[in-house]
């Protein structure tokens, strides 16, 4: 028999299984609301008209050629990544204090980030919300970091539970790594304001702790680059060091081309050149160098700036869209009377909706109304449209009442 016959049925995996269910799904009215994949008011994945330039431009360039890129990846990439986040104007960029890699995206950065400092920093623990993205969990702990969480969200508020945080994170172990979404956190869409942003930062650096900012959705919360970004840059501006993982995946709509980058931000010049140096020996055994096109698209429109503005605009059209999503919704189940406040709906931001709604209840939207989403009550607003908004409202209603 086989060499493999001991190999047993891996389970799906809870967010991208939805649509493994889904597809298999006859139903003319079923509605995906599981991954975090925009789509349009038509519901239809987009591809940013920017970014069909930015091919066109690519593909007609002649002397373009497929050679390997550099372990660290496209440079001009990383460094327009860099300004992209830390903004262009960064005294850590200007003292050259930032490493950036080019990795296979945000779980690509994530890991990573994760077997660097499983190699090279003292503290092995992690701390990572609860709830947060269920990959963080396999991708630290298979990096060889012990992960721990710290309270994130209160359900009795569906808001933050920032005394939990402030607790939890003041009995870490002092130089402890702290994973911070920069901004729509996911599953919640709660973040902190920015004034409780800079109560974490004076305690995480008061011991020490680590920050590893997650930059998922950039310009996905706020419809602002600028203004999705200030989490990271207060942390930055108070010279400290920090880690942040960034995608393209959402907010250029680049989810297949696995584009993204890892950043580690240090206190000197020369301690950063080491720490690139080392990054190299992480990535080289472990996909040896990133994949150039994606990379490609990106550098060409951060470094023009019609181009850039042309994003910018496109950005804020999907992050509008997501919003208005919300209010549909909203006003939908209030129409409804639906029991049980639903401000929840419109208060959160980002791509997620943390509903409230409990396994059983998202099991029955799915087998009565067709409804995927993820067990724990999460829906993409991205997979709505105005016209499926009624038979998501009809779904819940019948679940609660
Ligand atoms: C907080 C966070 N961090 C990192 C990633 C990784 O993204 P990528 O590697 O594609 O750049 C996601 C994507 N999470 C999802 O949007 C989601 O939660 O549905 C989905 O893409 C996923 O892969 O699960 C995320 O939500």
């Amino acid at each position: 028999g086989s060499v493999f016959s001991s190999v047993v049925q891996a389970p799906e995996d809870p967010i991208l299984g939805v649509t493994v269910a889904y597809n298999k799904d006859p139903s003319p009215v079923k509605v995906n609301l599981g991954v975090g994949a925009y789509r349009t008011e038509e519901g239809k994945p987009l591809v940013l008209n920017v970014v069909r330039r930015a091919e066109q431009l690519l593909v007609n360039d002649l002397s373009r050629v497929k050679e390997y890129l550099p372990i660290t990846g496209l440079a001009d990439f990383n460094k327009l990544s860099a300004k992209l986040i830390f903004g262009s104007d960064s005294p850590a960029i200007q003292e050259n204090r930032v490493a950036t890699v080019q990795c296979l995206s945000g779980t690509g950065s994530l890991r990573v980030g994760g077997e660097f400092l499983a190699r090279h920093y003292h503290e092995r623990t992690i701390y990572i919300p609860q709830p947060t993205w269920g990959n963080h969990t396999k991708v630290f702990t298979l990096a060889g970091l012990s992960v721990k969480t710290y309270r994130y969200y209160d359900p009795a508020t569906r808001g933050l539970d920032f005394e939990g945080l402030l607790a939890d994170l003041s009995v870490a172990p002092p130089g402890a790594i702290v994973l911070l979404h920069a901004c729509a956190h996911n599953p919640t869409g709660v973040d902190p304001t920015l004034d409780q942003y800079e109560q974490i930062r004076l305690l995480m650096r008061s011991k020490g702790l680590l920050p590893f900012f997650d930059s998922a959705y950039q310009g996905f919360a706020s419809g602002n680059l600028d203004a999705d970004a200030q989490s990271v840059r207060l942390f930055v501006a108070d010279g400290g060091e920090c880690l942040t993982a960034q995608s393209y995946a959402k907010n250029m709509g680049l989810y297949g081309e696995r584009v993204g980058a890892l950043s580690i931000v240090c206190k000197s010049a020369d301690v950063t050149v080491r720490v690139e140096s080392q990054l190299k020996l992480v990535i080289r055994p472990m996909y040896s160098n990133p994949p150039i096109h994606g990379a490609s698209i990106v550098a060409t429109i951060l470094k023009d700036r019609e181009m850039y503005e042309e994003w910018t605009i496109e950005l804020k059209a999907m992050a509008d869209r997501i919003i208005n999503m919300r209010q549909l919704l909203f006003e939908a189940l209030r129409t409804r009377g639906t029991p049980g406040d639903w401000g929840h709906i419109i208060k959160q931001i980002g791509m997620f909706t943390f509903t409230g709604l409990n396994r059983e209840q998202v099991a029955f939207m799915t087998k009565e109304y067709h409804i995927y989403m993820t067990s724990d009550g999460r829906i993409s607003m991205a997979g709505l449209r105005s016209q499926t908004v009624p038979h998501l409202a009809d779904a819940i209603h019948a679940a609660v009442t």
